[in-house]
């Protein structure tokens, strides 16, 4: 990555948009400290590298690209990871987090098979425990690459308006997403080819639209549809 200098907005959905390869998975793991990278990263006014893990963990959360996760454990304790780093050394999980996974899962509409093995659910099943686990944390700010994977369109709608409800409720949700017409649902936009940001704006702008069809080289046009941008391919 290049020449990178980006705020995220507080309590507002961004989201990071670009070509296959653009280097949005990498951004996001910089962002959550998760890889080695020059220059800084602060997260609520903090520098990243001098808050400890644990506390780091409690404020942000983190939901990767293609997770692999126990397959043995129930969907139940997937999403009760989430609750670790509130969790002393050893203890056992509190009633407190005991609620934070029942409405993480509730939320995800995975409380029904919460005893059923990771190993057992279908991929988008597993996507919506993990997502789970994400919320879980109830962190401030939650970093998600890819969280549409696998999912329904009415769970796509879902997972669009939990976050808005996040967002509503003072939370920062920064996603990395291909399906442009939800990304454009953000309140920014951030858009990213060739390691470096080609713009960020807000996802209402005529300026985020073209740098959109600039990036995808035109193949894509932003339309207005029933109160909605949405993208559609350019025949
Ligand atoms: N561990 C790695 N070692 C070396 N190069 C890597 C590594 N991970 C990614 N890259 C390269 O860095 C570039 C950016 O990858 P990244 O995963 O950030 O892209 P992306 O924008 O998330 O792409 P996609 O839309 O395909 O998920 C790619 O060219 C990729 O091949």
């Amino acid at each position: 990555m290049h020449d990178i200098s980006l705020a995220f907005p507080l309590a507002r959905w961004t989201s990071i948009v670009g070509p296959n390869g653009a280097g949005k998975s990498t951004l996001l793991k910089v962002l959550a400290g998760l890889l080695v990278h020059r220059g800084d990263v602060a997260l609520l006014g903090q520098p990243l590298a001098a808050l400890r893990h644990r506390e780091r963990a409690r404020q942000m959360s983190w939901l990767g690209q293609n997770e692999s996760s126990a397959d043995d454990l129930t969907a139940y304790d997937v999403a009760m990871l989430g609750r670790l780093p509130h969790q002393p050394w050893l203890a056992q999980p509190s009633a407190a987090d005991h609620a934070a996974v029942e409405r993480a899962l509730r939320a995800t509409q995975s409380w029904d098979w919460r005893g059923r093995p990771l190993g057992q659910l279908s991929a988008g099943e597993r996507q919506r425990v993990l997502l789970a686990r994400a919320l879980a944390v109830e962190a401030e700010v939650l970093l998600m690459d890819e969280p549409l994977a696998n999912l329904d369109p009415p769970h796509q709608t879902d997972w669009l308006l939990l976050v808005k409800d996040l967002v509503a409720g003072g939370k920062t949700v920064v996603s990395v997403l291909h399906e442009i017409s939800l990304a454009l649902q953000a309140d920014e936009m951030v858009v990213m080819n060739q390691g470096r940001v080609t713009h960020q704006g807000s996802c209402g702008e005529a300026a985020t639209h073209r740098a959109l069809e600039q990036v995808f080289d035109h193949r894509i046009a932003v339309h207005s549809l029933a109160g909605q941008w949405v993208t559609l391919p350019k025949l």
